[in-house]
C-alpha cells in the first residue's frame, strides 16, 4: 500500500477556492455546508452542515429513513445537493462527478464482480486509471496484504466468506489512495461476532493510514465503539456531533438520549431538598445526587436516567420489583415507583440481583439524571 499521510498531503489540492466558504480545518477534511436534498417532493437532508477533520472517523447515526445514504451519496457525487456545499482538502468539490472526487465507496452489499478473482476486483479502479502495469500489481498486492487477504489473490467472491468479501470491498476503496473513504453500513451482512472483529480491523487500518473516514450505520453500538465523533441525525438534521462518550453521558435532545444507549425517561418534578434533589415520580419522593437542573418548579420536566444510574438497595424510596431478567455478566431489574407511574429499569451487578426477588420492594435513587424541557437538555 503506498498511501501514507505523505502521499496524501502531497495530492491535496490548494484551499484556494475555499474563501468564500470560510475556513477550512487547518489539516483539510471533509466540509459540508448548508447541503439540502429534495426527493420524492420530501426534504430528505435539511440544510445539514459537517466537518470532519483530516485522519478522523466519524459515523452517521440514525434511523432508517433519516438521511444518512443519502449525505454519503452527496459526498460520493452519485447525488448533487439541490444546496450546499461538499469541500474535501480545501477543494469544493459539489460540482465534480464520482470519478473526478478524491473519495472511494465501500457499499452496503460489497458491489464485486462475481466472475473476477480477488485480485482483479480490487485491481479494477487503477485499471479504469490505466494505471502501469507494475504500479498496479504493487499497490494491489500491498492493499490486499494491509487486509489479510494475500492468501485469497486468485480466488472468486462466491468462495470466500462474508467478512473476506467485505475486506476485498474495503481493499478495492483502499487501492484509489481516496482522501475521504466513505462506508455505508459496512458490517450490516456480517454475523454479530464477525461485525465487532471486523469493525475492530477498520477502525485498526484507518488509524494507520490516517484516512478521513466516514460511515454510515444504525447501529450504536458500533458508532460508539470505532467513531472519533459521531453525528446522530433525526429528520435529515444532525442533532448531535461530539464524542462518544460525550454522546452517551450528555445527550442534548430526548431523541439522542433514547437513540444511544438505554435509557429510562421518567416525567415528575425536581425538588430541592436538603442540599440535594429529589424527584417527586407519582408521589414517591427519589433521591438524585446529579442533575443539570438549576431552576425548579414545574411538572412539566421530563427526566432522563441510565439504568446503570438507577441505584438499587442503601438509601432511597421503596420501589416494588416487577420482573428480575438476567442479562449475562449483569441483570435488568424493572422497578415500580409511585402510584400510576411508569416502569423504571435498572441494571445491578448479577451477585446483588439474587437479592431481589419479584414482588418484593428495594429501596431505590438516582445517581444521575439529566433534565428536558420539550425535548432538550435544560
Ligand atoms: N430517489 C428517491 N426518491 C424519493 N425518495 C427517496 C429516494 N431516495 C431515498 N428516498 C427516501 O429518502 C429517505 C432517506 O433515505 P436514506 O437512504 O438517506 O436513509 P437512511 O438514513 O440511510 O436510512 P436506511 O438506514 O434505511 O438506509 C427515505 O425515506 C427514502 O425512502
Amino acid at each position: 500500500m503506498t498511501t501514507t499521510p505523505d502521499a496524501a498531503t502531497a495530492r491535496r489540492t490548494e484551499p484556494s477556492t475555499v474563501t468564500e466558504l470560510g475556513p477550512a480545518p487547518a489539516d483539510g477534511g471533509l466540509v459540508l455546508r448548508g447541503v439540502h436534498k429534495v426527493l420524492g417532493g420530501r426534504t430528505i437532508v435539511d440544510a445539514l452542515d459537517l466537518t470532519v477533520a483530516k485522519g478522523e472517523l466519524v459515523c452517521l447515526l440514525g434511523p432508517s429513513g433519516c438521511g444518512k445514504t443519502t449525505t454519503l451519496r452527496m459526498v460520493a457525487g452519485f447525488l448533487d445537493p439541490d444546496a450546499g456545499s461538499v469541500t474535501i482538502d480545501g477543494q469544493d468539490v459539489t460540482s465534480l462527478p464520482p470519478e473526478r472526487r478524491p473519495t472511494a465507496m465501500v457499499f452496503q452489499n460489497y458491489a464485486l464482480w462475481p466472475h473476477m478473482s480477488v485480485f482483479d476486483n480490487v485491481a479494477f479502479p487503477l485499471k479504469l486509471r490505466k494505471t502501469p502495469k507494475p504500479e498496479l500489481r504493487q499497490r494491489v498486492e500491498a492493499v490486499l496484504e494491509l487486509v489479510g487477504l494475500t492468501h485469497h489473490l486468485k480466488s472468486r467472491p462466491a468462495r470466500i466468506s462474508g467478512g473476506e468479501q467485505q475486506r476485498v470491498a474495503l481493499a478495492r476503496a483502499l487501492v484509489q489512495e481516496p482522501q475521504v473513504l466513505l462506508l455505508d453500513e459496512p458490517l450490516s451482512n456480517l454475523d454479530a461476532k464477525l461485525r465487532v472483529r471486523v469493525r475492530e480491523d477498520i477502525r485498526e487500518i484507518q488509524q494507520r493510514l490516517g484516512i478521513t473516514t466516514v460511515i454510515v450505520t444504525h447501529d450504536q453500538d458500533e458508532a460508539l465503539s470505532v467513531s472519533d465523533r459521531v453525528a446522530v441525525m433525526n429528520g435529515g438534521r444532525i442533532e448531535q456531533y461530539a464524542a462518544p462518550s460525550e454522546l452517551y453521558r450528555s445527550p442534548v435532545t430526548t431523541f439522542v438520549g433514547g437513540f444511544v444507549g438505554a435509557t429510562n425517561t421518567v416525567s415528575g418534578r425536581l425538588e430541592p431538598a436538603g442540599g440535594g434533589w429529589v424527584l417527586d415520580v407519582g408521589g414517591s419522593r427519589v433521591p438524585v445526587a446529579t442533575t443539570n437542573l438549576a431552576a425548579v418548579g414545574r411538572d412539566d420536566d421530563t427526566v432522563s436516567v441510565r439504568p446503570e444510574d438507577v441505584v438499587v438497595g442503601g438509601d432511597g424510596v421503596p420501589a416494588a420489583v416487577e420482573r428480575v431478567i438476567p442479562r449475562g455478566h449483569f441483570t435488568e431489574v424493572v422497578l415500580r415507583l409511585g402510584s400510576g407511574a411508569e416502569a423504571v429499569r435498572a441494571y445491578v451487578d448479577a451477585d446483588a440481583a439474587l437479592a431481589v426477588g419479584v414482588g418484593s420492594s428495594v429501596p431505590v435513587r438516582f445517581r444521575r439524571a439529566l433534565a428536558y424541557r420539550d425535548g432538550v437538555l435544560a
